[in-house]
């Protein structure tokens, strides 16, 4: 990116409604033909970031730039962007084959051109069956494919894409999900992806902005986010099953950094790393993803420590059973943290075991875990101080 305004992005944006910033200095650049995921929860401020970047709210503050253009004071006609809606709108006295048409009708492409790239989209989304109905003839899912249909068609310098799936089934949305990257990446367009599902937008992005509270929490790659999570937020809302949390204490024994967690040590085996180096003999969390949290009876790793720990859930996922256990240790309160467990219920990790492993509820189990498997966190801030 050497031309500073090249790319479509957001710089220093702020948006205000009833008194309130729903987006709080936001700045975000997707690269030329990169397909950007916009995460976070409800209310994060997700759609309203779109809504800016289509021209549809206004900004308080900050500019707006549409592949390399400051578009910050033009309406939403002159950004050369397709947007797809949560709920789309389509015209109810249209049938499909119309409603995929008229906006490339509108630019004045000649008809054999719009039906031949309503013939074409339709086969790739597989919809060609439903082009000679109308709207009000077509189940929700349906709708939500053509309001989809109805942006790809148009091959725009940007496609902004708010929860494109939210009205398919379970069992249509990996398809489809697949076939919007794939038409997306064929037209070289960039794309920005809105989603709530931290899986869904690992599956398909190339890198990832993480929104909460109206302000960007951390952008990377779907791998970044995982392995390298800033914060306990990011580190709670990326992955499946949430990373489990233990409060621990960093303790360094003749130069050896160790963690206690309750009366049971964690060696880290080596020195204490620089960037730990200021909380020695203080409060951290540590966070363990479930691929790291064992059961002892399966193996013996000597770098392991075995905890005790009392199963409060078990999900049978077909391949192996995702096993919840608490460990005797306090809840943890750190900035964050809340997004991975439930407060009242003390440090939680969570565990996968073969499924055909009799475990129930209420069960005393050990799990092994190793202290170079743990990621670290500031107890007070919640920020990444390590990662292994
Ligand atoms: N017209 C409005 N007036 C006042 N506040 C609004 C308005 N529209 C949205 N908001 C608020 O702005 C915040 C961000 O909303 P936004 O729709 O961008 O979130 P989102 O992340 O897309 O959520 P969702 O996933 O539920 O659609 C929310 O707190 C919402 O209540």
């Amino acid at each position: 990116m050497g031309d500073p305004m090249s790319g479509t992005w957001l710089k220093n944006v702020t948006v205000i409604r009833d008194g309130r910033q729903v987006l709080r200095d936001v700045t975000l650049r997707a690269a030329d033909g990169e397909l950007l995921v916009v995460l976070g929860s409800s209310g994060s401020g997700k759609s309203t970031l779109l809504r800016v970047l289509a021209g549809l709210n206004q900004v308080g503050s900050g500019t707006v730039i549409i592949n390399g253009r400051d578009v910050t004071k033009l309406p939403p006609g002159e950004r050369r962007v397709a947007m797809v809606f949560e709920t789309s709108a389509l015209i109810p006295f249209l049938d499909v084959s119309r409603n995929l048409g008229w906006g490339l009708r509108a630019q004045r492409l000649p008809d054999t051109e719009v039906k031949e790239r309503v013939k074409d989209l339709a086969r790739q989304l597989r919809l060609s069956r439903l082009l000679p109905r109308r709207p009000d003839d077509l189940s929700t899912g349906e709708r939500g494919l053509v309001g989809i249909g109805h942006a790809l068609v148009q091959r725009p310098d940007v496609f902004l894409l708010d929860e494109p799936l939210a009205g398919l089934d379970a069992a249509e949305r990996p398809r489809v999900r697949q076939e919007i990257v794939h038409i997306v990446r064929s037209l070289g367009a960039t794309t920005f992806f809105v989603t709530h599902d931290q899986a869904e937008g690992l599956a398909v992005a190339d890198r990832v902005a993480l929104l909460h509270d109206g302000a960007v929490v951390q952008v990377g790659t779907p791998r970044e986010l995982y392995e390298r999570p800033v914060d306990l937020f990011a580190a709670g809302f990326v992955g499946t099953p949430p990373i489990g949390l233990l409060p621990a204490r960093l303790v360094s024994a003749g130069g050896q950094a160790a963690f206690t967690v309750g009366n049971r040590t964690l060696p880290l085996w080596r020195a204490v790393p620089p960037p730990l180096r200021d909380h020695v003999g203080r409060e951290v969390v540590l966070g363990l993803r479930a691929e790291d949290v064992h059961d002892p009876t399966a193996g013996n790793d000597p770098d392991s420590v075995a905890l005790a720990a009392v199963v409060r859930e078990v999900e049978y996922t077909g391949r192996r059973n995702v096993v919840t256990v608490a460990v005797g240790a306090p809840p943890i309160t750190a900035r964050g943290s809340e997004v991975s467990g439930d407060k009242s219920r003390g440090a939680t990790l969570r565990s996968f075991f073969p499924p055909r492993s009799v475990i129930r509820p209420g069960a005393a189990v050990t799990v092994a875990v190793k202290a170079s498997s743990a990621h670290v966190f500031d107890a007070v801030t919640g920020r990444a101080l390590w990662h292994p």
